[in-house]
């Protein structure tokens, strides 16, 4: 591997850098960025906010320094920082020491945003956003042939996070199957009343399958954003279509049996079709996975084999390996060490520990960084090395 130093930044512990004379206190670190003419130094106290870091900049030109408008919540004060340059106007900054969903931090000095707050405000602007692990925020579209497991893995998934994820009830047409509560599973609507409503234009999606109408209203998704949770839909490839065609940014996985023999004993041993319905199912299932896997709408791809080996690769494509609950708390799994040192090769970001025996590397990939600020930058994933 071609590991190329990126060292773009300079610690301030000692006061200088680059001839800027920049004080730097003990347990008050700043750290100093070079982009072009401009040297960004983050860190200290913010002038009019405590509770977030703070943000010069030095003009090499006119040797003038000059405190911008910082938009967006920042990091609050850490026991230092590292920092990287990334493209876009992104500049990276590490928190030392802090565990891993409060350490990685974006400051955006030229994105898109950016530009525009300043052309807004006729004032030099510079905005933060918190980096997310994985797409934490995005909706999930979880689709796949009846039977494979698409209702186990969800209620798994809400089983051990209640506090995150929260299911989308849609419309149906279909009957209920003897476990099923309305409003709980699904609202049975009539079809008549269900058509127009679609007509009226509250559905978000909808498609006939395997011979009923199915919907999800766009009440079902505003239900669960509201409380504040991250919304799992579970619907056929046609809905999904409409999904990736609508306004709604969601995270596409698609879920395929081990084989179609499988599929056909998960769906008798289940007992709730009769032997009609399952050839109904078993008929429409090729073409989904066919669907499925050729018509690029799924970025995600699931084999349910071994159904606990599954649901662990389901948590790692939703960023949540490592993350395990104590009393209720969410604990990410890998932390960034308090001493350590960074470099950059292409959309990897190195973090290496320094100082001790261990030699763990985390990797931080950025390869599909979306959001930004004022809000979440996400998509961030954390690997770590051990050798
Ligand atoms: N387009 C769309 N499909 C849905 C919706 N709700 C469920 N489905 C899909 O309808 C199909 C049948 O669902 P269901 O009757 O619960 O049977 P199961 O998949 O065998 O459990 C599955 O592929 C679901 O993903 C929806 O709101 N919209
Ligand atoms: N990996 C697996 N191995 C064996 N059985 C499974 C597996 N995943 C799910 N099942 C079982 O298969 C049946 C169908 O699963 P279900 O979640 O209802 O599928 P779907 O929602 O995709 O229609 C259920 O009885 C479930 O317990």
């Amino acid at each position: 591997m071609g590991e190329a130093p990126a060292f773009q930044v300079d610690h301030l512990e000692n006061g200088h850098s680059h001839g800027v004379g920049v004080k730097s206190e003990t347990n008050n670190t700043e750290i100093s960025v070079d982009i072009g003419d401009r040297t960004f130094v983050i860190g200290g106290n913010h002038e009019r906010n405590t509770f977030s870091i703070g943000v010069r900049i030095h003009d090499k030109n006119s040797n003038n320094w000059f405190s911008p408008i910082v938009l967006g919540t920042g990091p609050k004060p850490s026991k230092g920082y590292s920092a990287s340059v990334l493209k876009q106007g992104r500049i990276l900054v590490i928190k030392r020491g802090s565990p891993c969903n409060d350490s990685i931090w974006f400051l955006e000095v030229d994105s898109p945003y950016v530009r525009e707050q300043k052309k807004l405000l006729k004032k030099e602007v510079v905005a933060w956003s918190k980096g997310v692990r994985g797409n934490a925020e995005k909706p999930i579209v979880i689709s796949g042939p009846s039977g494979v497991g698409k209702g186990t893995l969800i209620s798994m998934l809400m089983k051990e996070f209640p506090s995150m994820f929260g299911f989308s009830v849609s419309h149906t047409t279909r009957s209920p199957r003897s476990m099923e509560r309305d409003g709980v599973h699904y609202h049975f609507a009539d079809k008549k009343v269900m058509e127009k409503e679609i007509k009226d234009g509250r559905f978000l999606e909808f498609a006939s399958v395997h011979g009923n109408l199915y919907g999800t209203s766009i009440e079902a998704v505003e239900v669960v954003t509201d409380s504040g949770k991250r919304c799992i839909l579970d619907i056929d490839v046609q809905g999904a279509r409409s999904v990736r065609a609508s306004a709604l940014d969601a995270a596409f996985i698609f879920v395929c049996p081990p084989s179609m023999k499988e599929l056909e004993d998960r769906l008798r041993a289940r007992g709730t079709e009769t032997e009609e319905q399952i050839q109904k199912r078993l008929r429409n299932a090729e073409a989904e996975i066919k669907e499925g896997k050729s018509s690029g709408i799924f970025g995600l791809m699931l084999y349910n084999d071994n159904l606990e080996e599954c649901y662990k690769k389901l948590k790692k494509l939703l960023g949540l390996d490592g993350v395990s609950l104590v009393n209720g708390v969410e604990i990410e799994g890998i932390n960034l060490p308090t001493e350590h040192t960074v470099s950059k090769m292409e959309d990897k970001i190195i973090v290496q520990e320094t100082g001790k025996e261990t030699r763990n590397k985390i990797v931080l990939d950025l390869s599909s960084l979306n959001g930004g600020a004022p809000g979440r930058t996400r998509g961030i994933l954390v690997d770590t090395i051990k050798f």
